[in-house]
Formats: C-alpha cells, structure tokens, sequence
C-alpha cells in the first residue's frame, strides 16, 4: 500500500507546474517504486530525517534517495484533472474526476493567489482567491451529499431488516471514503443530531456531508504564485479569515521548484528539494543568473519554495500519516542499512507495521524492538513517526 497525494486545482493555477516540478527527481534508476504509464500519476517524494546517521551508518535505500541525512521517501501524486468550469451550474463533477477524487487519501488543492485567474481560469483581475476554495469544497460537499441521501434510500429500504441503524448503512454506501458505521454514529452525535434521518432536515444532511468529507478527504491549500506580489497581497486577507480557519495554507512558488530542479539536471546548480537555498555551480548569463538570484530571495524568505512543505505536511500532518523504518542496529553482511522507509496510517500498531511488510510476518509475530531504545515492545504498541523496529517471528 501506499498513499496517493491527489492535486487539484481549475485550469492555469499552475497545477502542471506543481505537479512536474515535484515528479522531477534525480533518482538513482531502478529506485523507482511506481510503474505506470498513467501519466496523471508521478512519484513524488516526501522528506523524513533519516535514522541512520544516528547509528553510525550509512543507509541503503531501496526506494528513493537520501542525501546528506534526508531520506526522500516515495510517494503517488495523482494530478487529477478536470476540475471543470461551470461545475458549479449543475453539471457537476465529471466521473474520472470522482474516481480519482476516491482514490486519493490526501488533497493538495492548488489555488492561484494572485487573482488573475477567473474561475474558468482565464485572466482577469482582483479574483478573490477564496471563491475558488468555496467552490471546490461546495462541490465536494455535494458530491457527499448526493452519497449520504443514496444511504438515507438504503435505510429506508429496510435492506438491512428489521434491525437496521442508519450509520450501517451510511458506512456501507460510504464504503470508498474509508469511514466505518462508529464514526459515522460520532459525526451525527458531535452535530447533536439524532440517529434517525426521518429527524434530518435538509441543513441538518448538508452539515453531515460537509463533517464527513472533511473528516474523510483532508485538504490542504497550495497558495500557489507567491513569487508575486499581488499573491503576497492576498496572503494575509484569506489566510486570517477565520471561515478558512479548519483549513490549513502552504505559500508555494511552483515556479521556483521547477526552475530550480531544471538547474540541477543541467548541472548549473546544486539544489536539494525542499532546501531554503541552492548552490549555483556555473556562469550563466546575466539574466539567468538575476532569476536565479529572485528566486533565492523567495526561499529564503519562505523556507522553500513550499513544493516539498506541500507534499509532506498533507500526508504528515493532514493525513496524520508516520514514516517507520524497519532494520536493525548494524548493517546486514551484505553492507545494506535501512533499505526501507514505509509510511503508514496513523496510529499503526508494531502488529499492522509486521502485517504490512508481509501476511507471513504478521501471522509469526513474535515481539518487536524498538531499535533506538532497545525496548521490547508489544504487538499493540501504537508506533511513532520515524521510529525503527525490528520485527522478530516464530519462524
Ligand atoms: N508567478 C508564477 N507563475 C506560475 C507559477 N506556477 C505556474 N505559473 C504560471 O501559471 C501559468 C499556468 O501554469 P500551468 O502549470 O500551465 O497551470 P495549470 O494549472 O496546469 O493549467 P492548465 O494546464 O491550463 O490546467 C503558466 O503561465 C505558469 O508559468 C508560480 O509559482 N509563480
């Protein structure tokens, strides 16, 4: 398993920018984890510190990269496309953009901060950036809607029988959202609804459908073009209003990622993603050398160009995801160290940790080790984010 990072946005916000700039790696060839000829899917790659140093070693990664103590940890970005104009007047959204919506356990929803784009995406002036926020989640939140009713019909039915309970069948119809019948039952309770819809009234169903998506699809804004200064404008205005408050903002320049990482695969720079600065290794011409030079002053007023910041606080923390490494203390005879870096659900167990490295691991588990302290710990331990644990089995 492995979690796919879905990036939406309306037409000219940059999405492709964003997408190609973070799916643009220098990685070692065959360290691919990802075949796909899909080319809306790319391996994108998130951040995590690596543990080795702390042993004395070096790792050996399987997949992806590390470098200088940051190991670059796979992960699926998806650009889902086809987040269409006019949407909004009741064609809704088409259905390769719901199955990818479905698909995707994160949201990186690009928005353009300047205001030049309407939401068609076509130039204009003084757009506010916050429409396009409304709209996506407006959209959503029908598309939840339109879910919860079809769950609603079920009950009604009696397709469970006699001794049915509407969050049974809320969580059947819900099934791709991931959401069981309990936390369904805890998002009707927490709005001080009753568990009967016959008592729902139409606000009452909207509020359950916006809980349930923002529980189940998290979001985060990709401010994107904040190289520019009517974006920086707008930053402080959307950011600080409070109905933006459950949201959580990202000031990116895509721009800037792209640039950068173009630089370092012609050799004219060093630059390690997600850095707030670069090393430009060549003489260039005066002009691209001034660009470059903007560019700079953008990372290190920001702390990057926020590509990498996107990416990483979606699964980390909107999505609550841990990265856990499985090993040892030393290297295997072979030389090999910490070849794997694995990103799971919060609040994995040392026992689902064993179960997702394989069925066999899971049906042997005997204990694990936490490796830093050398602490047993048990089969229900939650793990924590960056831990190293060894899995010792019955055979
Ligand atoms: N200033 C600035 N411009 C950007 C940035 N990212 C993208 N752009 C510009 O915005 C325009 C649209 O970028 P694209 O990446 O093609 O946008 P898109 O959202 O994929 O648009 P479609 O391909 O039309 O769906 C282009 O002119 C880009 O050069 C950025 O970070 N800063």
């Amino acid at each position: 398993m492995s979690y796919k990072i879905g990036l939406v946005g309306k037409p000219s916000v940059g999405k492709s920018t964003f997408f190609n700039a973070a799916t643009m790696n220098d990685v070692p060839e065959g360290a691919y984890p990802f075949t796909t000829i899909d080319p809306s899917m790319g391996e994108a790659y998130v951040r995590v510190d690596c543990a080795a140093p702390e042993f004395d070693h070096t790792c050996t990664p399987n997949h992806g990269y590390c470098t200088d103590g940051v190991r670059f940890v796979p992960t699926k970005l998806v650009d889902v496309a086809g987040l269409v104009p006019g949407a909004h007047e009741g064609k809704g959204l088409g259905n390769q953009f719901l199955t990818d919506l479905n698909e995707a356990d994160v949201l990186v929803h690009v928005v353009d901060f300047t205001g030049e784009t309407d939401l068609e995406g076509e130039p204009t002036e003084d757009h506010d950036p916050r429409e396009d926020i409304d709209f996506l989640e407006d959209e959503l939140d029908m598309w939840y809607l339109d879910i919860l009713e079809k769950g609603i019909e079920r009950y009604r039915s009696g397709y469970h029988g006699e001794d049915k309970a509407i969050e049974d069948d809320l969580a059947e119809q819900m099934s791709a959202f991931k959401i069981n019948a309990d936390e369904i039952k805890q998002v009707v309770l927490a709005l001080d609804l009753e568990l009967d819809p016959d008592t729902w009234d139409d606000a009452d169903k909207e509020a359950l459908a916006r809980e349930i998506r923002i529980r189940t699809k998290p979001m985060l804004i990709a401010a994107n073009k904040m190289d520019t200064e009517a974006a920086q404008d707008n930053w402080e205005t959307v950011t600080e209003d409070p109905a933006y408050e459950h949201l959580t903002f990202v000031p990116v320049s895509a721009h800037a990622e792209k640039a950068l990482k173009n630089g370092n695969e012609q050799g004219v720079l060093d630059y390690r993603p997600g850095d707030e600065d670069f090393e430009v290794t060549a003489d260039l011409p005066e002009e691209k050398a001034a660009g470059l030079e903007q560019i700079r002053e953008f990372v290190t007023d920001f702390g990057g160009t926020g590509v990498q910041q996107a990416l990483e606080t979606a699964l980390f923390e909107e999505l609550g995801a841990i990265a856990v490494f499985p090993g040892a203390r030393k290297p295997q005879e072979d030389g090999t160290f910490l070849q794997d870096c694995f990103v799971l659900p919060d609040g994995s167990t040392a026992e689902d940790f064993a179960y997702f490295l394989h069925t066999d691991i899971g049906d042997g588990f005997l204990h694990a080790h936490d490796v830093r302290t050398e602490r047993q710990i048990g089969a229900d331990t939650e793990l924590d984010h960056r831990d190293v644990v060894e899995i010792t089995t019955t055979n």
